[in-house]
């Protein structure tokens, strides 16, 4: 009698997020892919992030298991705190480092069960200590990106190109990335907070130990890692896609995004909405297709009360419906009286707003966005044009793909951490994209939608990528 053929074993993924919103989400989203095409997953978490994995380990109980570690003490945090929602920028290297101490809990976990090896590591990049933990488990190590490819190679390429402004020059100062296809150049000023901080953070013992964690983050990505994983798709982005990048370390990238699902019908993705999905659908109904701007910067940003009252004043005289969602610990900034006096086509939402819904919604003709990537890919998915206004970290490499060369999105300001814009010049911006000035990049912006639905369907380039990944995977074990 002839031997049975032995059962190909599944392989066991490990999967680690960074705990800020907009990076956990799309890297659960992922995730959630691999586990429908047969992979076993385990996500590292820790308490106050477990809710987050709740949609996920229910719609794959069999596929998925949390691995919840308690949150690193001794860290420069404050305790009690896990994720970086609504905390300024300034946190995320102190964040970055701080979960770099899970290293070692984790190797535990993995030495503790030798029965079930770990075939590969998906890690955020912003934990690229999990790339030499990889190797050390015998695994390969995948770094998800939670943003595109361009805005992936340009902190990639500071950290290990370390440029610096000459001391005579200024915030126009220009930086290029001569490797990058289209040797892009940004101003000092567009430059990300983290690098910055990265140069002018002081020399105290616990300054150099962040900052060595931050420089060691991006050279282990792109040094250690086997491949590289973007939540970008083909039309969005083929032109960084067609060879390797140097900056990335010549290394494989998949372009699989985007990988939200198509919509969220609890309207609760990432948090407890402040205002319901059908309540905000409701009030929409009331206004013309196309015609109101969705006004939302993201799970960070935080506006000055200066920037604040630019916005509303723009916002006031531009005569546009709109919906201004203020996030809930930066609420207090919205100008008093302003809400009654908008009241009749203005809908302030303080907190958690159902964004992926609102952006779907027929009457949203416009989302102003900071261009984080999430909040870009979730545009480009609904067909809707952007106003963007950048205020740090990938965004201004984003708003600069979107505006020049994908041309779904008109630049709202400057842009810029804490710069107010002048609320004239925004309120024309605002009154141009919905009147008939807008017609070109809305159209533009719908064509796009249909490509990113192409990308992720059977024959699509994110679904074949994604495909050849999973068949990538398997061969480890
Ligand atoms: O009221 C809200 C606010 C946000 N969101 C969601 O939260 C996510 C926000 O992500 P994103 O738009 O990428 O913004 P950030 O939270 O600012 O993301 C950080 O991470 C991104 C991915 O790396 C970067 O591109 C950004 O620059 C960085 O600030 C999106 O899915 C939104 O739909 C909501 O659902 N409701």
């Amino acid at each position: 009698m002839e031997k049975a053929a032995a059962p190909t074993p599944t392989p066991h993924v490990l999967v680690i997020p960074f705990t800020a919103q907009g990076h956990t989400l799309p890297l659960l989203d992922f995730a959630a892919l691999l586990a429908a095409r047969g992979l076993r997953l385990t996500v590292v978490t820790t308490p106050a992030n477990l809710p987050l994995l709740s949609p996920l380990l229910a719609a794959h109980p069999a596929a998925v298991r949390p691995l919840t570690l308690p949150f690193p003490s001794g860290t420069l945090l404050p305790p009690g705190l896990e994720n970086t929602k609504g905390c300024a920028p300034q946190y995320f290297p102190v964040f970055l480092h701080a979960l770099a101490s899970l290293r070692d809990p984790i190797l535990a976990w993995a030495r503790s069960q030798p029965d079930d090896p770990v075939a590969a590591v998906i890690a955020d990049f912003f934990c690229g200590w999990a790339q030499p933990l990889a190797r050390e488990l015998g695994a390969a190590g995948i770094v998800f990106t939670p943003s595109g490819v361009l805005g992936t190679a340009i902190p990639h390429s500071l950290f290990r190109r370390l440029v610096s402004r000459p001391p005579d020059c200024g915030d126009e100062f220009t930086v290029s990335f001569p490797a990058i296809p289209g040797e892009p150049a940004f101003q000092w000023r567009e430059i990300s907070m983290m690098y910055k901080w990265f140069l002018e953070a002081g020399d105290d013992e616990q300054a150099t130990a962040v900052r060595e964690s931050v420089r060691q983050n991006f050279l282990w990505n792109v040094q250690e890692s086997w491949v590289i994983v973007s939540n970008t798709f083909r039309a969005l982005e083929g032109r960084y896609l067609e060879t390797p990048l140097e900056d990335m370390g010549f290394k494989r990238i998949w372009a699989v995004g985007p990988v939200a699902p198509e919509t969220d019908p609890a309207g609760t993705r990432g948090g407890e909405a402040a205002v319901a999905a059908a309540n905000l659908g409701a009030w929409l109904d009331a206004f013309p297709e196309g015609s109101v701007v969705y006004v939302c910067f993201g799970s960070q940003a935080v506006l000055t009360p200066a920037v604040a009252a630019a916005l509303a004043e723009a916002l006031e005289r531009s005569a546009v419906p709109f919906v201004w969602v203020v996030s809930a610990g930066n609420s207090g900034v919205v100008p008093e009286g302003f809400e009654a006096r908008v009241s009749e086509r203005g809908l302030v939402v303080r907190g958690w707003a159902p964004q992926v819904a609102a952006l779907r919604h027929a009457a949203v003709g416009w989302f102003m966005t900071h261009c984080g990537w999430n909040s870009v890919l979730e545009a480009a998915a609904a067909g809707v044009p952007m106003l963007a206004w950048p205020m740090t970290a990938d965004q201004f490499a984003n708003a600069q793909l979107l505006v020049d060369e994908v041309r779904v999105a008109v630049r709202a300001c400057a842009g810029g951490f804490g710069v107010a814009p002048d609320a004239g010049e925004l309120a024309a911006v605002l009154r141009d994209a919905v009147g008939t000035k807008g017609h070109g990049v809305r159209a533009r912006a719908k064509e796009l939608a249909a490509e990113a639905a192409r990308a992720v369907k059977e024959g699509g380039s994110s679904y074949a990528d994604l495909e050849a990944l999973v068949h990538e995977i398997r061969k480890l074990c």
